[in-house]
């Protein structure tokens, strides 16, 4: 198994170095050379296994044998010790068609611990083996830096620099990203939106020469680890469900901003979980519902929403899927990139609209509706949904009329990480100690503008 990039100029590679490198050297995404195929007898004979064995089963097929298996079950066993529910990922059903799988039991209560707690562990072990120097540079909508500042904070070897939108994260997120005291982690709160964030790192992983000097990591969507690692829970919720609710394949609904958690989904399928619908539930950010239902992918007007961490216009990993969609065509998608980058649009035909809603449906969920269907599960099922969970769940409300079969709806977030809009539906939630006891701590954060020069330089006084 080797790796290359969706623009076709880097020679392949092996899983460390493709995890080392991030974003392609060609500024393109890397993919797998060959995704590989599971078959339905080997998926049914992983009916029983627990997350973590799974996990184990599903990365074995990409390490090449570079990772030997006692240390990849180890790191694997690590990463998931801190989970608080023994199942690690439960699937809780709400009625015949609805399964919600909840994703928010890792230390940081959003999905983001999945991947990146292994993440966390997977770099400190290259570390040690390859003697690689370890400076993560990520940028976030407020949970993806939480996350990987709670994967690697004091571990040596590592340092890590996380932007995040000044004043657009929720009062937890930012809490949980600024009141960590380890001297390995610089908190920088960008004046601008996450695109601009995501744009100046984007641009510094490009810049090669700096890139080289300060041995720049990436832990963002754009680390192919990332994707691989989310995908692992969508043969969980599949294997989890009974095998008769499950036989005719099963439908998913995504919150989805990056795109990297609904890719995740699409690479689980061509691996070969029979997945029915990929249902993409976006906020009022909603380039990719346009994408998909008009064949026009634009940024439009930033929003503020009541679901902050989808708060983002220029998804990362809309080029990984580009790429399928072009029958994995480096050229074309390099054409297509360009095209983006000179006319800061993209339109697709009618018959390849047809296409992509082959692949992909899309549903693009208000504030008021997200609320609505907060206070809607509150009252019908008690079960509180965070806003981004909620986003998903209005999707499915929507295509659950449209598909056959059993949905899974992917709960993203715990709800006490979004109290901003909890509490405008008047409910009191008790928050978890871990996040209570944030609101005592002193916090570190150096504000910037939003200028790469400026963040540059903070970079280079912070990174060995
Ligand atoms: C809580 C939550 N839900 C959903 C998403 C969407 O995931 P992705 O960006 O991978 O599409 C994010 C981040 O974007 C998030 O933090
Ligand atoms: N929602 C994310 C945005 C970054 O996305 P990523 O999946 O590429 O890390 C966040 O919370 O930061």
């Amino acid at each position: 198994m080797n790796f290359i990039s969706t623009r076709g100029k880097v020679a392949p590679i092996g899983f460390i170095d493709m995890f080392l490198m991030g974003l392609g050297e060609d500024g393109g995404l890397i993919v797998p050379e060959t995704i590989p195929a599971v078959d339905a007898e080997q998926l049914e004979s992983w009916a029983k296994l627990s997350f973590q064995d799974l996990m184990f089963e599903v990365f074995s097929l990409y390490t090449n044998g570079e990772i030997p298996d006692a240390d990849l079950k180890r790191l694997i066993q690590d990463s998931y010790a801190g989970f608080t529910s023994p199942d690690v990922l439960p699937l809780t059903t709400l009625n015949d068609s609805l399964h919600v799988l909840e994703l928010f039991h890792g230390p940081t209560f959003a999905f983001k611990d999945v991947a990146l707690q292994f993440m966390g562990n997977l770099y400190a072990y290259v570390a040690k083996q390859r003697n690689e120097i370890i400076n993560i540079l990520g940028a976030t909508s407020g949970d993806t830096g939480a996350s990987a500042i709670s994967s690697v904070s004091g571990k040596e070897g590592i340092r890590i620099c996380i932007l995040h939108p000044n004043g657009k994260v929720s009062r937890v997120q930012e809490l949980q990203m600024t009141t960590v005291q380890d001297d390995n982690v610089l908190n920088l709160a960008v004046n601008g939106n996450f695109d601009d964030c995501q744009g100046i790192i984007k641009e510094l992983f490009a810049d090669l020469p700096f890139k080289s000097k300060y041995h720049l990591r990436a832990i963002n969507s754009i680390n192919f680890v990332r994707i691989l690692a989310q995908s692992v829970y969508y043969f969980y919720a599949y294997l989890q469900l009974p095998a008769n609710i499950r036989a005719g394949g099963v439908n998913f609904s995504i919150p989805t901003g990056n795109f990297g958690n609904i890719f995740s989904g699409y690479l689980a399928k061509r691996m070969g979980v029979p997945i029915k619908q990929l249902v993409l539930a976006t906020n009022e950010n909603n380039i990719l519902e346009r994408f998909i239902n008009e064949g026009v992918y634009k940024p439009e007007g930033f929003r503020m929403t009541h679901s902050p961490s989808m708060d983002i216009q220029v998804a990362s990993n809309f080029e990984r899927y580009l790429y399928y969609f072009l029958g994995e065509d480096s050229a074309a998608v390099t054409a297509r990139m360009e095209q983006f980058k000179a006319e800061g649009q993209l339109t697709f035909s009618p018959e390849e609209v047809a296409r992509i809603q082959q692949d992909l449906s899309a549903y693009g969920v208000s504030n008021d509706e997200c609320l609505s269907t907060i206070r809607s599960y509150q009252d019908r099922y008690g079960y509180l949904l965070d806003p981004h969970s909620a986003c998903g769940i209005a999707a499915y409300e929507s295509a659950g009329q449209q598909e056959d079969g059993p949905f899974v709806s992917l709960a993203t977030a715990h709800p006490a990480k979004f109290d901003e809009a909890i509490r405008l539906l008047g409910i009191e939630q008790r928050f978890p100690e871990r996040i209570q006891e944030l609101f005592d701590k002193p916090q570190r954060q150096v504000v910037v503008d939003n200028a790469k020069a400026e963040i540059a330089k903070q970079l280079e006084s912070f990174f060995v």
